[in-house]
């Protein structure tokens, strides 16, 4: 239901959009070249990512995807800088992600833990994410992201709609709402629930929920924490480089006054339309991607894969323009 819901709200905006056009010959030309044969990627090509094969990595995940949002505004921060601080910090010490220790971070002592000498990026979002993280596991699953995923019986799809449940956990009364309380429409833009309202209609994206299923799925394997009998139910998760990517292979078109924003790092409003629809037709042309894999070579491919390929090339190649959106969602 819950990636059903992505899949057809994703439909609904390329169907009706104007700034970003996913275009046919270019998707068609794009599977041709890869042939099927998707580069193959490892998880943690990087090498940067805590792995124990156990219950803390999934700890680790949960906050690493927490936090695994909007870092361009730094010029010198990075994806790999969150992942690694992260790692290192639980090395030095284990119970660093415990619940209640998530629910008492400050900005500072986040910034320490990274080695990061300067506030981060929408640090203060950063922090209340990490309390209502850190209040919800508690008051829902004893504590622990290990409990989150098993209760959702090896079902990446039910995951993601569990997360989106869960958090906001908008009775924490350590959750500073001062400024939110007096427009409803507003509530929506906490945690992981990844919405927009597009043309009158609500979109559903869930980048960080779906790429947390994806991390345990690459992280464990396809077993234990990450196997998931759903998997090929995910998404790309729609963040700032898979879009440039697939307008590098030409696979997105932008109307020209789009174009020219990204390329001159011009900032694009959250939930703006150029902003869902960069979103939306990246996950509408990986889907459409896959069909097309399967009807012209006969070859099933999950998104997870297709994704994985699409930002380990975008993400070594810093030149490629990319939009700036502040977002909490990615
Ligand atoms: N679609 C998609 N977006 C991803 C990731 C990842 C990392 N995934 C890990 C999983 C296995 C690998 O070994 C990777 O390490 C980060 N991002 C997004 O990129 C942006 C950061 O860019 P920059 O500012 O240049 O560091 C930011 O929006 C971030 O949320 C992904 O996999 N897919």
């Amino acid at each position: 239901m819950t990636m059903d819901q992505v899949k057809a709200t994703a439909a609904f905006v390329a169907n009706r959009s104007s700034h970003v056009v996913v275009d046919s010959a270019g998707l068609e030309k794009a599977v041709e070249n890869i042939q099927g044969k998707i580069p193959k990627i490892e998880w943690d090509f990087e090498g940067i990512h805590y792995f124990d094969n156990g219950p803390l990595t999934v700890q680790y995940l949960f906050v690493l995807d927490t936090l695994n949002f909007c870092f361009w505004p730094d010029k010198k921060l990075s994806y790999d800088d969150l992942a690694s601080g992260l790692k290192e910090a639980l090395e030095n010490d284990k119970s660093v992600f415990d619940a209640d220790r998530l629910q008492k971070f400050t900005g500072p002592q986040l910034r320490n833990l990274l080695k990061w000498p300067r506030p981060l990026p929408l640090e203060d979002e950063r922090i209340r994410l990490l309390h209502e993280v850190g209040f919800e596991l508690e008051r829902s699953f004893g504590g622990k992201a290990s409990n989150l995923v098993q209760s959702c019986g090896r079902s990446a799809a039910k995951l993601v709609a569990t997360i989106a449940s869960h958090f906001p956990a908008c009775e924490d009364p350590t959750v500073n709402l001062q400024g939110y309380l007096n427009n409803d429409s507003t509530m929506d833009v906490l945690g992981f629930r990844d919405h927009s309202v597009y043309k009158g209609h609500q979109i559903f994206l869930y980048k960080r929920a779906q790429i947390f299923a994806a991390d345990l799925y690459g992280a464990f394997k396809g077993q234990g924490y990450g196997e998931f009998n759903d998997i090929s139910s995910i998404t790309i998760f729609a963040d700032y480089i898979v879009p440039a990517m697939l307008w590098k292979l030409g696979v997105l078109k932008y109307s020209s006054t789009l174009a020219s924003i990204i390329e001159s790092n011009k900032e694009i409003a959250s939930g703006s339309e150029e902003e869902v629809e960069l979103r939306a037709c990246s996950i509408y042309a990986v889907e459409k991607m896959r069909d097309l894999i399967s009807v012209k070579l006969g070859k099933q491919v999950l998104s997870v894969e297709l994704d994985l390929w699409l930002w380990a090339y975008g993400v070594q190649n810093p030149s490629l323009p990319h939009h700036r959106t502040l977002s909490i969602y990615y």
